[in-house]
């Protein structure tokens, strides 16, 4: 048949992956169900997902338990149960959802044979009042009809299994929920990221991620496909913090700033963690990104200049159409930020000026420790002195030595040249416009480069 259920539902939410990973190499499981997903909602308001390629359904409650077995027994008396299936709980769950799914127990079945009287009056009832055709299909074929008819709902979303006692209960007992970060960096790419994550991890009570080989040492979970591995796969990556209440278990990920998906993915895991972003003039930060993926011997960034990036048409060939979407696209500031607005609320997103963290990165770290709320307070104008070699403040070791980053940070290329800059000016006016309109409204500073750009419009 392709279906298994777990007792309790325990493995299918919060997802065990062993589980899974057992179901499709003994049984080749296809199908399972849950009522823990995301939450025990109304019947009406449960959703699917898919994990590991077996379809988790929706499950509704009918009332019938495992004691529930003698008609005269039933909690409140027979005629709760009558009133279920006539009219009440049970009919309006038939009838206010497209596909029910119920589990009864084979207890139901003996004794007084619940399970039966049960659903053949509840059919009865449906077709005697309703002009509803009810149908039913074998379990695979079931699934498939699901997610036709929601499709939205084949991409999980995880959420935290603390929060939620009955997840708690019969989650593994050797898993923590304290694995998880306090704040994000979502970037976005080349605008000091990785000068910021050099820094945190100087402070005394900030940790992060060990990094992950595939994608360039950042986990990038929530943006991309990790995010289907589940939440095992992304708490791995974290150490078991020494103490809970003092540790900042953080994350930085550049490419989550623009993501789509990201803002809606943390918020649903990590509702209450801070999220830092970064931001340099989007012109500079596109024309590093640029010289990124030409030292990375991204071939179509070195066949193409910047200005012929920046400034391709749409008949353009698509390898060139595809990077300057890349190049370009994360600069909408004022987009991207407005995303993670509808998620997190302002007081949990700090905006920090790139030019400043670059030039007096002090300054800028005494407010981050602020906005974490982290301590014991770090001295950073002690820790950090300026390189002059490497032209960048780095962090300062014993006898003056210096820890400053590698090569690839503060690179050297040539001057952006006019052209491509009056070009960019141009096309992110309107995103600089709408920036300093989400600034001012969130009480916020104009940084020097956004104020220079925004005289040009006048
Ligand atoms: N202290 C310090 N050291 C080195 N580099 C610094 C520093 N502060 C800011 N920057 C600027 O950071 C730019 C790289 O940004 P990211 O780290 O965000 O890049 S990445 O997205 O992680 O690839 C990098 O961009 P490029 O100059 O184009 O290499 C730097 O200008």
């Amino acid at each position: 048949m392709g279906y298994a259920v777990a007792p309790h539902h325990s493995g299918v939410y919060p997802v065990h992956v062993q589980l899974y990973e057992a179901w499709k190499k003994v049984w080749d499981i296809k199908i399972t169900s849950t009522e823990e997903y995301p939450h025990l909602k109304p019947a009406r308001h449960r959703r699917g997902f898919i994990h590991k390629n077996i379809m988790v359904l929706p499950r509704q409650t009918c009332g019938l338990f495992t004691h529930t077995i003698f008609y005269k027994e039933y909690p409140g008396g027979p005629k709760e149960l009558d009133k279920s299936i006539q009219g009440g709980e049970l009919f309006f769950t038939v009838v206010l959802n497209p596909i029910s799914i119920f589990m009864t127990h084979l207890s139901n079945y003996g004794n007084d044979r619940l399970g039966l009287y049960t659903f053949v009056n509840l059919a009865n009832f449906v077709q005697t009042w309703t002009n509803l055709r009810l149908q039913t299909l074998p379990p695979v074929q079931l699934a498939h009809k699901y997610f036709e008819l929601f499709p939205d709902q084949k991409d999980p979303l995880w959420q935290n299994p603390c929060d939620d006692k009955r997840h708690r209960d019969i989650w593994s007992k050797e898993k923590t929920c304290d694995r998880l970060p306090k704040f994000l960096v979502i970037g976005p790419q080349k605008t000091g990221t990785t000068a910021l994550y050099l820094f945190l991890l100087m402070h005394p009570s900030i940790l992060s991620n060990s990094p992950s080989p595939k994608t360039f040492e950042e986990v990038q979970f929530f943006n991309r496909n990790n995010y289907h591995r589940g939440i095992d796969w992304y708490m791995d990556f974290f150490p078991v913090p020494s103490n809970v209440t003092t540790d900042f278990l953080f994350e930085k990920s550049a490419n989550y700033f623009h993501s789509e998906e990201a803002p809606r993915r943390a918020a649903s895991l990590i509702p209450k963690a801070k999220i830092i972003t970064i931001l340099i003039d989007p012109s500079d930060r596109a024309y590093s990104w640029y010289q990124h993926q030409r030292s990375h011997e991204d071939p179509a960034a070195l066949k193409f200049s910047f200005y012929e990036v920046i400034s391709a048409g749409p008949r353009a060939p698509w390898e060139l159409r595809t990077l300057q979407k890349r190049c370009l696209v994360p600069g909408w500031y004022a987009i991207h930020i407005e995303r993670w607005l509808v998620y997190f609320p302002p007081f949990q997103l700090l905006i920090i000026d790139g030019q400043q963290l670059r030039t007096d990165p002090a300054t800028v770290m005494d407010e981050v420790q602020k906005f974490l709320g982290v301590s014991p307070h770090f001295n950073y104008s002690e820790a950090l002195t300026f390189d002059s070699h490497k032209g960048f403040w780095c962090q300062l070791l014993e006898e003056g030595k210096t820890k400053c980053l590698g090569k690839n940070k503060g690179r050297k290329y040539p001057p952006m040249d006019t052209d491509s800059r009056a070009f960019l000016s141009s096309y992110y006016r309107d995103h600089n416009i709408e920036l300093s309109k989400l600034l001012h409204r969130l009480g916020q500073p104009l940084p020097s480069w956004l104020r220079q750009e925004l005289q040009k419009v006048r």
